[in-house]
């Protein structure tokens, strides 16, 4: 069994290559960094070091490399023959990888079984996002690849930090992770990945877990930079940045129990869990990574405006959620390109023009006055 992963970084290393290894596939790595395939293309194994409670090594062989922005023949050769596709390489990124992953589809042999294609991204429904790239791609066989293709969205959480760069292509990363695949477009043959959890809807579980582990993070990451934290364990040490991660997870936790009818306690246990998680001292992860890309994160279906424009609709409190937001303006990181814009945004553009850019919520939506007034705040 073989899978092509697109992405070689820390999810892909630490998580989705090592839960594929696991269940038995030969990984191939595809990724534009010449400098990490050249590393990876020449070792045999890398480990993979679970710190905090309960952590241990894990060792992953039998995978190889390709250059994605130079191989291309290869990597068509590659998914042609590949029983599953994943990526990990950001939300904004999928649609480079569609063209090369539509040559791949339409190059297998008609009779081929049907390739998983699997987007393992930090938002809601990012395989559909690259299944119409794909789709795009392929022109007038578009027909084809749906032919050829199961297309299967997923909710990925582990937190992999920023890597010592020291340390090869080890990567570092919490003991948890959690891999949910939607099994309905499986037709009832899904893919055997132990380290997975196959469900019929996935829509709870996604914004489950975005809405709270990444809106947690992120409040902590914003909060812990306005009051000068480097590091996210020690932002999340400072009782005033906790306290109001704990405050905006209570108001996303009302959306998510109302909405998807969760059981109000296993929410709590839920939530309880990732802010344990999050005080895990042995990640040596940093308020820039985990803030990283203000823009996207403060875009209208994100872990922010995505919660808080809900609560709003149902006429429900949003006080702190707006408060993460007011934070999260304050991110000012030269070497983001996305902070770099945001800052300039403010400078250039009245609040409501902001708040309409940058949320792409209209004037008139129940959320909007809150938003305005904490951009207008000096
Ligand atoms: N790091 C984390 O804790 C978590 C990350 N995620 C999500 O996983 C995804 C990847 O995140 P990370 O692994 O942290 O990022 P990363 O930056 O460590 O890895 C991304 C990799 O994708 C590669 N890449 C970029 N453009 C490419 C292209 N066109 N073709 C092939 N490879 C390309 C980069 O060179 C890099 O090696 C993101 O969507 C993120 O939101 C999800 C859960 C947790
Ligand atoms: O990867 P994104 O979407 O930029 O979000 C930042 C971080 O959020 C988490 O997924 C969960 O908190 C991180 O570990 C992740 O890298």
């Amino acid at each position: 069994m073989k899978a092509v992963h697109f992405g070689a970084g820390n999810i892909g290393r630490g998580f989705i290559g090592l839960l594929l290894h696991e269940a038995g596939y030969e990984v191939v790595f595809a990724d534009v960094n010449a400098d990490l395939i050249d590393a990876i293309g020449s070792a045999d194994s890398y480990d993979v070091h679970e710190v905090g409670e309960g952590g241990r090594t894990k060792t992953v062989t039998g995978f190889r490399a390709i250059n994605s922005s130079v191989d291309e023949d290869a990597l068509v050769r590659e998914i042609a023959t590949a029983d599953i596709v994943t990526t990990a390489i950001g939300p904004n990124v999928l649609r480079f990888v569609a063209p090369v992953i539509a040559k791949g589809l339409l190059a297998r042999e008609p009779d081929a079984s049907r390739l998983a294609v699997m987007a393992c991204e930090n938002a809601i429904s990012a395989t559909d996002i690259l299944a119409a790239e794909i789709r795009s791609a392929a022109g007038e066989r578009s027909s084809d690849v749906d032919a050829r293709a199961v297309f299967a969205n997923t909710a990925v959480d582990r937190i992999v930090p920023g890597q010592d760069p020291s340390a090869g292509i080890d990567v570092t990363v919490e003991t948890f992770c959690e891999w949910v695949i939607e099994s309905g477009p499986f037709a009832g043959s899904v893919p055997e990945i132990p380290g997975a959890t196959f469900v019929d809807a996935l829509g709870p579980y996604i914004e489950r877990k975005l809405y709270t582990v990444n809106t947690g993070h992120a409040t902590a990451a914003y909060a812990g930079f306005a009051a000068g934290h480097g590091r996210i364990a020690e932002s999340f040490a400072d009782p005033a940045v906790r306290d109001l991660v704990e405050r905006v997870l209570r108001e996303t936790s009302a959306l998510l129990v109302a909405k998807h009818e969760l059981d109000p306690s296993q929410q709590d246990a839920y939530r309880e869990k990732i802010l344990a998680r999050f005080a895990n001292d042995a990640l040596p992860d940093t308020v820039v990574r985990v803030g990283r890309q203000p823009l996207r994160k403060l875009s209208r279906n994100e872990r922010f405006i995505g919660p808080a424009a809900q609560l709003a609709e149902r006429g429900m409190l949003t006080d702190d959620l707006v408060e993460a937001v007011g934070l999260a303006l304050r991110f000012d990181v030269e070497e983001d390109p996305e902070s770099v814009e945001l800052q300039k945004l403010r400078r250039e553009t009245t609040p409501a023009e902001f708040v309409g850019k940058v949320t792409g919520l209209p004037a008139d939506h129940p959320l909007t006055p809150s938003l305005v007034q904490v951009v207008s705040a000096p």
